[in-house]
């Protein structure tokens, strides 16, 4: 390689880097700095899952439940746009644009249709998709060129025994398949897609369950897997009990607590998530779209006195 060409792959390298630091800096959720500066928006627009999990109850008609799987209602992606428009002319401290359900983003076409549609008209903001990961190793040609620059992957084991205590059935290409069997072809899928999305350069967050008495003792592996692969954070949530683990315990504070404690040294750890809606934007913790107006012009005053003393 000539000097001429090595300093221009350098300064394309140097480049990639300055976009990722910005793009961390600025997503609520893989900086516990940017989460009372800067927001996101979910984009309800993906209904349909590929996979069930055992702790998951979807509903796309709730305005009472704050937590994930749950919308008011399911968009079309031109209704997405419309409502990303007047989100981010409203609250303009709102820098990503994601998609996490209600159900599964890889396996609804409609994904992929809204992030096409805000990225012609707002090519500033990031775009975020969180996924079980079943679909990843083949939907990963249309992630890059629709440009998502960070990806968030639920991994919950990487031991197969242990996901077929977590899951259903899983549907790949056209066929289901249950227990261990389906677990192998979720994770094999999952592992493959992650190591692709790191070598495509996407900044990646993992999040994992905590489901007391099943994963619990595992999920120490799960980080230092994750550590090998150059994941970026990880995201130890609480199990809330509902669907088929509707009578089990979730884990206490202390427990996860001590968990993170011990995965820290492997992979960085979220410590601030709120299991938003899917629906949810503003800034995390105080969801405007659960908020009356007088309560959300309060935060909007807020944010621009904030943006001033910057
Ligand atoms: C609604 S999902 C959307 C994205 C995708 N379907 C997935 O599962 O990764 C967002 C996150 O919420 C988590 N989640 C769903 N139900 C949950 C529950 N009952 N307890 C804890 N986390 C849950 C999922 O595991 C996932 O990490
Ligand atoms: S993959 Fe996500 S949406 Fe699908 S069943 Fe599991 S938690 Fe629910
Ligand atoms: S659920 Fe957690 S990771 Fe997802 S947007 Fe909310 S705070 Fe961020």
């Amino acid at each position: 390689m000539s000097d001429e060409t090595k300093n221009i792959c350098d300064i394309t390298v140097s480049g990639k880097e300055e976009e990722m630091k910005r793009i961390i800096a600025q997503h609520p959720c893989y900086s516990k700095e940017a989460q009372h500066k800067f927001g996101r928006i979910h984009l309800p627009v993906a209904p349909a899952c590929n996979i069930q999990c055992n702790y998951c109850d979807r509903k796309f008609d709730c305005v009472n439940e704050s937590r994930p799987g749950v919308t008011s209602e399911v968009l079309t992606p031109h209704e997405a746009l419309e409502r990303t428009r007047q989100v981010l002319k409203e609250f303009p401290f709102i820098k990503v644009v994601g998609v996490a359900g209600p159900g599964d983003p890889l396996a609804n076409d409609a994904t992929f249709e809204t992030f096409k549609l805000i990225k012609a008209e707002f090519p500033e903001v990031t775009l975020c998709l969180s996924t079980n990961g079943l679909a990843l190793p083949d939907k990963m040609p249309e992630i890059i060129e629709t440009g998502v620059d960070t990806l968030t992957v639920t991994l919950n084991a990487i031991d197969p025994a242990i996901e077929a205590q977590l899951i259903s059935h899983v549907v790949y290409k056209g066929k289901m398949y249950k227990g261990v069997e389906a677990a192998e072809i979720l994770i094999r899928n999952q592992l493959a897609g992650i190591k692709m999305a790191v070598d495509a350069g996407l900044v990646i967050k993992i999040n994992t369950v905590m489901v007391p008495g099943i994963n619990d003792k595992h999920i120490i592996e799960v980080a230092k897997k994750i550590h090998e692969m150059g994941v970026y954070i990880m995201n130890i949530m609480p199990l809330i009990c509902q669907a088929k683990f509707a009578d089990m315990e979730p884990p206490t504070p202390e427990e996860r607590q001590k968990l993170q404690n011990a995965c820290e040294p492997y992979v960085q750890q979220m410590r601030h998530c709120r299991q938003c809606r899917s629906d949810a934007f503003g800034l995390i913790g105080k969801d405007l779209s659960q908020m009356s107006e007088e309560r959300r012009n309060t935060i909007k005053m807020e944010m621009v006195k904030k943006a001033e003393e910057i």
